[in-house]
């Protein structure tokens, strides 16, 4: 493992609560160590379509910026890989460092990216609500992608273009027409594991499904995550930054690939 978890179950200034929730035996994130996969040839491909149009808004939430989406019919889903039913998009965020040493929740082989988009997507086949989804076992889907820095990414370019509507906590600005399968790498391979939401309630509702492959973004774009706040209006300003939770222990958890 990359280093002792005693020490990362302190109290951790984001949080203010106990890292793992006593008793947790699926907490994430966690350390993907390549070597340790286990490749899985009954895992289908995963199948997306999302429609641009069911996009509403992005608003800062105080833990990071937030792109939500109408999730009352099945019209932006995800089905196939892990997952036995479909799974609707609700949101979709990311977690980065201040620097470009670290940001990413997950790490592969103990290392970090820079930054980490999450698809938050509930199983509306079984659950009636969103809010019942995220307190079950199956209820929630996350397909992780890790940023990493090279080429401008376009299609991340017209989020970055609308952050600083949303610099405090608790602002939001309407966001009509937005595509999320443009932040997704064309290669199909991923992991996937039984985990949590990282931050709270923390519960074990996760089927993480995390791309192999990462996307490319420029300097500036990092740079722009860097300039959102923690903090409200009229607040002492908080920079944003460095909102990814500390690795969790795999316990008694396999990761599965659908790749050799
Ligand atoms: C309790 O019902 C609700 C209601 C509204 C939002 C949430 N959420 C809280 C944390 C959280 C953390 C996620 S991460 N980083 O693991 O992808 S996704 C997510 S959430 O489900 O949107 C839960
Ligand atoms: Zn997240």
């Amino acid at each position: 493992a990359c280093c002792s978890y005693r020490l990362r179950d302190a109290l951790h200034p984001l949080w203010q609560s106990p890292l793992t929730i006593p008793g947790g035996t699926r907490q994430s994130p966690i350390n993907i160590q390549w070597r340790d996969s286990v490749y899985d040839p009954f895992l289908k491909p995963l199948k997306i379509s999302y429609d641009p149009t069911t996009c509403l808004h992005i608003w800062n939430n105080g833990y990071s910026f937030l792109v939500e989406f109408d999730d009352s019919a099945d019209r932006s889903i995800i089905v196939g890989g892990p997952l036995e039913n479909q799974y609707r998009l609700k949101q979709f965020h990311f977690h980065w460092g201040a620097v470009n040493d670290w940001g990413s929740e997950h790490t592969v082989d103990c290392k970090f990216y820079p930054a980490e988009l999450h698809l938050v997507h509930w199983n509306a086949v079984e659950y009636p609500s969103f809010e019942e989804a995220v307190m079950e076992g199956n209820g929630l889907a996350v397909i992780g992608v890790f940023l990493k820095l090279g080429a401008r990414h376009e299609g991340l370019q017209t989020l970055v273009d609308a952050l600083p509507a949303v610099r405090h906590k608790d602002t939001v600005i309407e966001f009509d027409v937005f595509d999320p399968s443009c932040l997704l790498p064309s290669c199909p391979d991923y992991w996937t594991y039984a985990g949590s939401l990282t931050t709270p309630p923390l519960t074990e509702s996760v089927t993480w499904i995390i791309k192999k492959r990462p996307i490319e973004v420029d300097e500036d774009q990092l740079e722009a995550f860097r300039t959102l706040l923690f903090s409200s209006h009229g607040e002492e300003e908080r920079r944003m930054v460095d909102n990814f939770r500390p690795l969790q222990p795999l316990m008694d958890r396999t990761v599965r690939s659908s790749f050799r």
